[in-house]
């Protein structure tokens, strides 16, 4: 589904390489944390699979296509392929969360009928039944991180990529992002998420990938966050 092959990125103003001939494969369905000190890497390998920046040397392959090499009218085909969650929700302040929602299947022209129909199953789906019509200063920080979840899903990506998703949420509430992310995931969905939430890390005991100073140090399947730290 994904795969790095000896991946380097090396950002114009970078001294260092901020990735050094990383190399790593997920396939569908799985569950990863990536994880490693601030300035590891972790956002520029998700950078990389959405096509937000250019690997300098080496390979990146999200579902059979070499990202580096699409043409640029593809792009968009690809990121329709990948949902995207933040630290900080983003969601659009001046609509409503149907409209947060519906506004990312409208930008794929899906007809009013099936818009209508969708948005609805998937605020059940996340939790937010009954909630459609307030407005994002309305919700608590783990409600907007729902409706930034449900509009990253509506579309069915084949991979959710997380960074930091629970960075700005207490634990309890992590915790219920964590449960949703893991139901996405059951539907087949494959989720790769930053982290620094080492209690979240521990509790999954999912696949983790450690980055430091731009190369892998370590993947282990059911991995904790700290190894014999
Ligand atoms: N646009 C950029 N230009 C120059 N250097 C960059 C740029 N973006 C990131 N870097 C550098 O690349 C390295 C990796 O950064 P990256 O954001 O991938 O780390 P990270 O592991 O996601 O960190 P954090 O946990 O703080 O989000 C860092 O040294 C960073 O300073």
């Amino acid at each position: 589904m994904i795969s790095l092959e000896q991946v380097s990125k090396v950002y114009p103003a970078g001294a260092r390489p901020a990735l050094d001939s990383v190399s790593l494969d997920i396939d569908k369905g799985e569950f990863v944390f990536l994880i490693g000190a601030s300035g590891s890497g972790k956002s520029t390998v998700l950078r990389l699979l959405l096509r937000e920046e250019l690997a300098t040397h080496g390979r990146v392959t999200v579902d059979g296509r070499n990202v580096g090499r699409l043409a640029n009218r593809k792009v968009p085909e690809l990121r329709r392929r990948i949902g995207c969650v933040f630290q900080d929700f983003r969601l659009l302040p001046k609509k409503n969360v149907y409209d947060n929602v519906a506004f990312a299947l409208e930008v794929i022209a899906k007809s009013p009928k099936s818009i209508k129909r969708t948005v609805p199953e998937v605020l059940d789906l996340v939790g937010l039944t009954g909630k459609a019509q307030r407005m994002p200063t309305e919700l608590s920080g783990g409600e907007q991180q729902r409706v930034a979840i449900a509009r990253a899903f509506v579309n069915r990506p084949l991979v959710l990529l997380a960074d930091e998703p629970t960075g700005n949420l207490d634990p309890d509430t992590s915790q219920g992002i964590m449960s949703l992310l893991e139901r996405i995931n059951r539907t087949g969905t494959t989720v790769v998420m930053a982290t620094h939430d080492n209690n979240i890390v521990d509790a999954m005991r999912r696949r983790v990938i450690e980055l430091d100073n731009g190369r892998i140090i370590r993947d282990q399947n059911r991995g904790v966050y700290g190894v014999g730290r």
